[in-house]
């Protein structure tokens, strides 16, 4: 039908085109000439036309804009530059990590005890991210910091030492050319809630009929689950619900203080020593998450200074030898004793009485998910494999261990066995994964070039770059818009050239009919 329609259209064209240049030849001497001249004059209309058409709907030069957040986590912090085109902030995907910098030194919650060196800790990351973005950016630059569990945990300890520790970072941030905009605790909803929304929104998931992915994070002291649940949501505290590009997600969150992979570790070795020894005298503590030949003095302060494990009583200032003996089967045993799965007052319970619909869809489980699993090298077994290889690596050891990864932080390498073995435990037997829905969790570090983290969704909240509607977007892209425009041209040229052939042939014709 439409090729049958074109050449009707064409042969319509070339008819016209063939009487008029018939009519100049016949009656005009001088018609090579005029047809050239009119040929020459429509084929720069055309042109002047198209790129007219081209110049005005081309997008402008890119621009770029920057955003700034710091990731105060308990363990340490890290400052993340971001960037997107001025013109296109409310498309999805469109944000990106620019550079990232880790401060160093620990988190800024252990400045408690001399809360005015915390910010000036982050001068080097802060002259990092300026030297990133242009100069003529900065003053409209955002500047966030968000603090997580560790600052949490600081809050409920000593009020005054976090509200002075916060003090000090917003003093220091201030001193930057940026437009800074607060520093403060961010909620284990919101950390939960804007881990989702940034692996969703780098992934493109709030485009895609695919739906979306859950999110998994675990920190130092706290460990966030969130997921789109289709199941009725039994407890107020864990739901979200979220407008974005026109469709509405009902989210299910849980943040768990305390169960971060090393305040896990200290509820672990509290409840051990607890079960075997009164906590006078000399202590040794056998653990099975400790490789065989690790043997380390240790202060009971740093299992007991933290309020997840805090006890009443006087301040316990002995000492205890953390001695390996690395066995696995033993040490899940452990691990399963810091998640109580005795009660649930909901119909389904995660742990700790908390209520928790069955996990749903596909998850990405990053920040120490992901540093533990890739250095165990797990993230692409199935649970059943991940538990033999667990059982191996826990049998290392230690001086080996120290003699294949001589690069690696030696408090890193002496917990790997403990905190692999508590991801599975937490994801089995706390969250309920089972080895049939092990494969939906992809153990990822970066989406792209940007980080899996809070930090992204809390910015692109803050600063509304993400609309609760979709945005109208042009019937057809640039890139096709141009291809069009040519196509139709070449289409409009292509019919003179045809149309030209065609008159000379019949004025030919007229002309010998003439004679
Ligand atoms: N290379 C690594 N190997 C193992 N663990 C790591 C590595 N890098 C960071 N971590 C751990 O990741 C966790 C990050 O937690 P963090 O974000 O600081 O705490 P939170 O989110 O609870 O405030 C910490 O337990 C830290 O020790
Ligand atoms: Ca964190």
């Amino acid at each position: 039908m439409g090729l049958h329609y074109l050449n009707f259209k064409q042969l319509t064209l070339i008819h016209l085109f063939s009487l008029f240049f018939l009519e100049i030849k016949v009656k005009n001497p001088w018609h090579r000439r005029q047809i050239i001249i009119v040929t020459v004059i429509i084929a720069v209309g055309i042109i002047i036309m198209v790129s007219i058409g081209v110049v005005q709907n081309k997008p402008l030069h890119q621009k770029y804009k920057y955003g700034i957040v710091l990731d105060a986590g308990s363990s340490h912090t890290s400052v993340y530059v971001y960037e997107w085109p001025a013109e296109k902030e409310n498309n999805t995907g469109m944000v990106q990590q620019k550079h990232a910098c880790n401060v160093k030194g620990k988190g800024i919650s252990s400045y408690s005890g001399t809360p005015d060196k915390a910010g000036v800790s982050l001068k080097e990351c802060m002259d990092e991210a300026k030297m990133t973005i242009p100069k003529h950016r900065h003053h409209e630059t955002p500047v966030y910091l968000g603090a997580t569990a560790g600052m949490r945990l600081l809050k409920m300890d000593d009020d005054t030492a976090s509200e002075k520790v916060l003090k000090s970072v917003e003093n220091f941030l201030q001193t930057y050319p940026f437009s800074y905009r607060g520093a403060r605790i961010i909620t284990g909803q919101e950390e939960g809630a804007f881990g989702w929304i940034t692996v969703n929104y780098l992934s493109n998931n709030f485009r895609k009929a695919s739906g979306t992915m859950g999110a998994l994070d675990l920190g130092g002291a706290s460990t966030q689950i969130t997921f789109v649940s289709g199941k009725k949501l039994e407890s107020p505290d864990n739901s979200i619900n979220f407008r974005l590009y026109g469709n509405d997600y009902h989210l299910y969150t849980h943040s768990f203080l305390c169960y971060g992979k090393d305040q896990g570790l200290k509820l672990s070795i509290k409840q051990q020593i607890q079960s075997k020894h009164d906590m006078t005298g000399n202590i040794t503590l056998e653990d099975p998450c400790f490789n065989p030949g690790y043997s380390v003095i240790k202060s009971l302060q740093s299992v007991f200074d933290s309020p997840c494990t805090k006890v009443n009583g006087p301040r316990i200032e002995n000492y205890f030898t953390h001695i390996g003996i690395g066995n696995w089967h033993k040490c899940h045993k452990a691990v399963k004793m810091v998640f109580n799965n005795t009660y649930c007052h909901y119909s389904r319970c995660s742990f700790n009485n908390v209520f928790q619909p069955t996990v749903e869809g596909r998850f990405g489980a990053f920040s120490a998910y992901f540093f533990v699993m890739n250095f165990l090298n797990l993230t692409t077994y199935s649970l059943d494999e991940a538990k033999e290889k667990m059982a191996e690596y826990c049998t290392t050891n230690w001086d080996t261990l120290k003699k294949n990864h001589p690069n690696v932080k030696e408090k890193f390498l002496g917990e790997y066995c403990f905190s692999g073995t508590y991801i599975l435990t937490l994801l089995e037997d706390g969250y309920k994964f089972t080895s049939d829905n092990w494969k939906n969790i992809d153990f990822i570090k970066k989406i792209g070039d940007s980080e899996a983290g809070w930090t992204l969704g809390y910015m692109l909240n803050l600063t509304n770059m993400i609309p609760a509607e979709a945005p109208d977007t042009p019937l057809l892209p640039y890139g096709g818009y141009v291809t069009l425009m040519f196509f139709l041209s070449l289409l409009i040229f292509v019919c003179f050239i045809i149309g030209y052939i065609f008159f000379r042939r019949k004025s030919g014709a007229a002309h010998k009919d003439i004679i």
